[in-house]
Parts: C-alpha cells; structure tokens; sequence
C-alpha cells in the first residue's frame, strides 16, 4: 500500500486537464506510443469533438522513482458544474488532486469550488500552473494567485505546460513525495466506493471502485449497501489502459468490477460496495442520490418516429444514470417524453446524442425548473411543467429553487455583471476583490432565471472573462404565474412557460414578437396571444401572404419550383402543425432566445 498515489486532476474547463493526463500516461509509458491519441481518456465521440470531459474515467500508470516501483490512480473528473456530484465522488476515491491552473487565465470559479471540494476530503492540493508555453501566460501573476489562494510557498507550484511536456517528471515527483499513500485495514471487512460506472453494450455496466477497507476477491458474493442489491463479482482488475483482470483488489487500490449488471439505474455513485456474508458496519460518507435539476419536454419530430425515440432513451438511460424520464402528451406536439436533467449542459448533451448516436431528430421544449405548490387545501405538488401548474385560485404560494452563485470576473465587468444578476432578481450577498482587478461576486439567484440564457449572456458582457459555478441552497417563496402563448385563439401548450409575475409582461411581448419573425408567413392571418389566465396580455400579427407572391413562386421554371418544393420539405422535417398554423422547431425554443 505504501507505493500507490490515487490522485485526481481538478480544474477550471478548458484549462488543460486531459492534455496534461495524457502526458503523464506518455510519460509513465503506460500507452504505447503508437495507441496514444490525443485526450484519451475522453474516449466518447462527443467528448473529443467538443473537448471536453462528460464522464470520469480512471487509469493506473506504474512508475520507477529511485528504484522503487509506484503504482497512481489517476482518476479524471468532469469539470463542469452540471456534473459536480461526480466530481466530488472521484475526490473522494483520492489522497491527493493536482490542481491546474491556465497560466494565462488565472484562477477561476471552478479552480475554486474543486478546490474547495478537494480541501473538504483532506486532499494534498498540488497546484500546477498549466500552459506556460502561451505567449499571453502571466505565470507570476498567477502564481501569486495561487499562493493568495492555497496559503502556499511560490516554491510549492509547479510550473507546467501539458502540450509542450514541460514539467511532467516534477509533478510525478510531486505526486510520490507530496501525497501521502492509501491508509486502510486490510483485514477488515470490504468496504469500496463506487465513483462511476460505465456502459459496454456487451459486458454490461463495469462498476469502477476505490478499496478502503479490506479485499475483494474475483467470485466473491458482494452487496452495494444504498440499493441493498447482492451480485456476484465475476471479473475484477485494474483499469490500465486496457482492462487487466486481476484476481484481488486490496485496501488502497482502485478497479472495476462486471457481474453481468445491466443498467446503469442500478449503479449509485456514492455507494459503498461489501461483502454479503461479511458486511462492513457503514456506508462511505457522502452518499446522495443524484437529483435532476431542470426539465424539458423532448418529442420526435415525426410523430410516427415516437416508439424509436423511446427505444432510443432507454438505451440512453443504460448509460446515463441521472437521465430520467416519463412519458408525456402535448396537444401541440403529441407523444413525448418529460425529462430531467442535472442541468443545462446535460440537456444538451442527450439531444445531441439523441441525434447523433440513434438518428433521432428531436424538439425540446422550453426548460424549467420544480417548482413547490402549496395548495388553498393546504396539499403542497410539486410542478416541474406548466400543464402541470393548477388554476391560481387553488393556489396559496408557490416556492422555487434557489441558487448559491459565485462570479469570478474582471473587475471591468462587474457592473454589467451586477446588472445581469439584478435583472435575474438575484441577490447580491458578498463582493470581494481577490487580486486589485479580479473580483469574486456572490448571488443567490432563482434557478429557473438560470436556466434560460444566463450562461450566455454572462460570457458575452464579460467577453468570455466571467466564470460561474453554483450550488443548491435551497426553495424560497417566488411569485410565479403560467404564462400561455396562443395562435388563431388556440393554446399552443408547449411553449408556456411559468415565470415569475413581474417578469411575465416583458416576456408575453417579447416572446410574441420573436414568434412573429419566426412564423412563416401562411396564406391567412395569424394572431400571436399571450395570456395570464384569461388576461391577454400581448398580441402581434404575422400578415397573410400576398397572392401575387404566391403566384410567382407556383409559376413558370420547374428546376426552381422543385428546389422550392425540396426547400419546403427540408424545413418541414422540424415543423409543428397547430390547428391552421405551422410552427418551426426554434419558435419552441424562441423563449432562451429572447434579448
Ligand atoms: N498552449 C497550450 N495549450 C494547451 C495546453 N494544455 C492544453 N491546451 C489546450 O487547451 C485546450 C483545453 O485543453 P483540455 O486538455 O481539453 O482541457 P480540459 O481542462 O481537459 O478541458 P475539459 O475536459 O473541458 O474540462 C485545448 O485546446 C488544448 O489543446 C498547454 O500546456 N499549452
């Protein structure tokens, strides 16, 4: 036990995480030469493609330091907010995390909050300052960031570059001399923690596993304590590049075990994995069973396609645990699926990959959050579509997900920054100036203003400089209303929306008016309402089109009229037939749109 490091990477996005794992793999000669390929350990297509890390994944590298021989764990961790729960379980398979800091951008909202969660789990910090190789690096100024941060000497930072290979045999060093190795009682009863888990649609779901406590042994018969499910571990091992069966995992160690488990539902992260006729006493701190924080209505354009995209979001779900979902009918748009997400990157991601791995094409609808109804009757629901919401009257309030936001920005920025936050009736509670010109902002602010196009708007008025990152704090009453949208007098039920009632004339406009430019225009007039109950509350009009217009476009040139008809097609594949009118997919999500 004394020779293994388990330490894990922690940083901000973008700030070099997977070049620099990928080079410590390179450098340990764990990977031949010719099998590595640039970001291996993200090894989903998506990943690559969009850079960035969806899923944890771990790899053990050996290494020779004056004559001894080590074994790391390098654990991998997502570094986006939506996936913070996984982050924090990976810390917890760790002693110790390096933590990278872009020398050209300093620290940021998320260097912060893994840190924080890294210091909340013991971890020895190692900080790195990455990409020193940028022609914009300010390595002293960042530097004295880091020391302002960690309470550290200047010496104690390593500097870093992951693409020119600068200084990866010090952070091995740093690794072996400043993490201490795995404590754990061999001789007790089997106590691991399951940190992820992965789909292969021939094996199963491989369970990946830190040992604390004691051994597991190929064939053993072991129970995960949260879901009380016994199995059998039929193949164990390390995760090297490759899998390498193993026929023991002891104290200290990390692996995977497969037995025959077939979704992922049944694996928790958090879950603490032990014998079944010899049980450890406790569960491993930290367990939570993972909540989906926003929804969103997800239809297959045609109608006809509804029992392939069920198929497809079963096959999704076999792989991604926290992707939960029911089905759901709208009047405008048929047969459906309500979903949840852990956030607004996680809804992105299963589109995408609705469409791209299973052919799937989709409209989702506008996103909300959960919000908590108490009733006239004194009965609280909870509401997280506005079909759902009951009629005012049978209302006595309605409470909605608060969040704990913190910007870090620029101090140029922060009056914009402030006055986004505001105009997202959040709530200043802390300022504090980290460096003369950079600047830690502390909102809480409602979820569901989030949800739509804060992310956006922030990295366009910082111009890209501001960082967020947020946890849950909590519910908190908020004035909410349903707001309808109807066209030629009919409900178009999937683009309603529950907002908040100060906001919901601004919105009805607003959104009339950027329906209006979407609709294409019919051969008949359509009137564009929005209504509070049965207060309209604004109204546009997209004209009839003109005959004449008509006319020319029907008339004379085939080849033209068939790249019209061709055109007519294509744009129908993500139109909406409601009553007379025909809507396009963006007019569904117009409402993340609107200025
Ligand atoms: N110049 C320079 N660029 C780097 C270095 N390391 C990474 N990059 C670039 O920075 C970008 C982000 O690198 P990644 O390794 O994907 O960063 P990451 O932290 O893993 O990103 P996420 O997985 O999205 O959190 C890529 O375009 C890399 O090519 C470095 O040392 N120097």
């Amino acid at each position: 036990m004394k020779n293994i490091r388990n330490f894990c990477i922690i940083a901000h996005i973008d700030h070099g995480k997977s070049t620099l794992a990928d080079r410590l793999i390179e450098f340990t000669e764990t990977v031949l030469k010719r099998n590595m390929q640039a970001q291996l350990l993200d090894d989903m297509d998506l990943e690559r493609e969009r850079g960035i890390t969806i899923k944890s994944h771990a790899i053990q590298m050996n290494y020779v330091y004056e004559g001894e021989h080590y074994v790391f764990n390098l654990i991998d961790t997502p570094g986006h907010v939506d996936f913070s729960y996984e982050v924090s379980r990976s810390i917890a398979a760790c002693e110790g995390a390096l933590l990278i800091v872009d020398a050209a951008q300093g620290i940021e909202a998320q260097t912060i909050s893994n840190l924080f969660l890294a210091l909340g789990h013991d971890l020895e910090i190692i900080p790195v300052l990455n990409k020193i190789d940028l022609p914009g690096a300010m390595p002293e100024e960042v530097t004295d960031q880091i020391v302002d941060l960690l309470g550290c000497e200047r010496s104690d930072v390593i500097h870093a570059s992951g693409k020119e290979g600068i200084g990866i045999s010090d952070i091995l060093q740093a690794v072996i001399e400043r993490i201490p190795a795995p404590k754990g009682d061999l001789e007790a009863p089997l106590q691991a923690l399951i940190f992820d888990s992965e789909f292969n649609s021939y094996r199963g779901i491989e369970v990946m596993f830190r040992v604390f406590n004691g051994e597991i042994r190929k064939g053993d018969k072991v129970k995960f304590v949260a879901t009380g499910k016994e199995y059998s571990a039929d193949e164990i091992g390390t995760l090297r590049f490759e899998k390498e069966p193993k026929d023991v995992i002891k104290a200290g160690d990390v692996g995977y075990l497969i037995s025959g488990i077939k979704e992922a539902k049944e694996v928790k992260v958090g879950d603490t994995i032990t014998h079944r006729d010899r049980p450890c006493k406790d569960f491993i701190e930290g367990f939570e069973e993972v909540k989906p924080m926003v929804f969103a209505g997800i239809y297959p354009v045609e109608t006809t396609e509804f029992e392939d995209l069920r198929d497809a979001m079963g096959k999704l779900q076999l792989n991604d645990a926290s992707l939960v979902w029911e089905p759901e009918t709208s009047m405008a748009l048929g047969f459906g699926f309500r979903c949840g997400f852990l956030g607004m990157l996680h809804m992105e991601i299963v589109q995408e990959r609705l469409e791209r791995e299973f052919d799937m094409t989709v409209i989702t609808t506008v996103p909300s959050v959960k919000f908590n109804v108490k009733m006239t009757n004194g009965e609280e629901i909870w509401v997280s579509a506005p079909s759902e919401l009951p009629e005012p009257n049978l209302i006595d309030y309605v409470e909605e997900p608060i969040i704990k936001a913190q910007i870090i920005s620029k101090s140029d920025y922060v009056g914009a920054i402030m006055k986004l936050c505001l105009d997202k009736r959040g709530d200043l509670k802390n300022q504090i100036y980290l460096t003369s010109d950079r600047v830690e902002l502390q909102f809480d602010l409602p979820l569901s203003e989030v949800v739509f196009d804060f992310f956006d708007k922030l990295k366009t008025i910082s111009r890209g400089y501001a960082s967020l990152d947020y946890e849950y704090k909590g519910y908190e009453q908020g004035d909410m209303v349903k707001l309808d949208i109807m066209l030629n007098g009919e409900k178009v039920d999937a683009l309603s929306a529950i907002v908040h009632r100060d906001k919901a004339y601004e919105w009805g406009k607003r959104l009339c008016e950027k329906l209006r430019e979407l609709l294409p225009r019919q051969q008949f007039e359509i009137a564009i309402q929005a209504a509070i109950g049965q207060k309209i509350i604004a109204r546009e009009t997209v004209k009839a089109l003109r005959k004449d217009v008509l006319a020319k476009c029907y008339g004379g040139d085939i080849s033209r009229k068939r790249k019209l008809l061709d055109k007519q097609k294509k744009g129908k594949k993500r139109m909406r037939q409601v009553g007379n009118v025909e809507i396009p997919q963006e007019a569904f999500m117009a409402v993340l749109k609107l200025d």
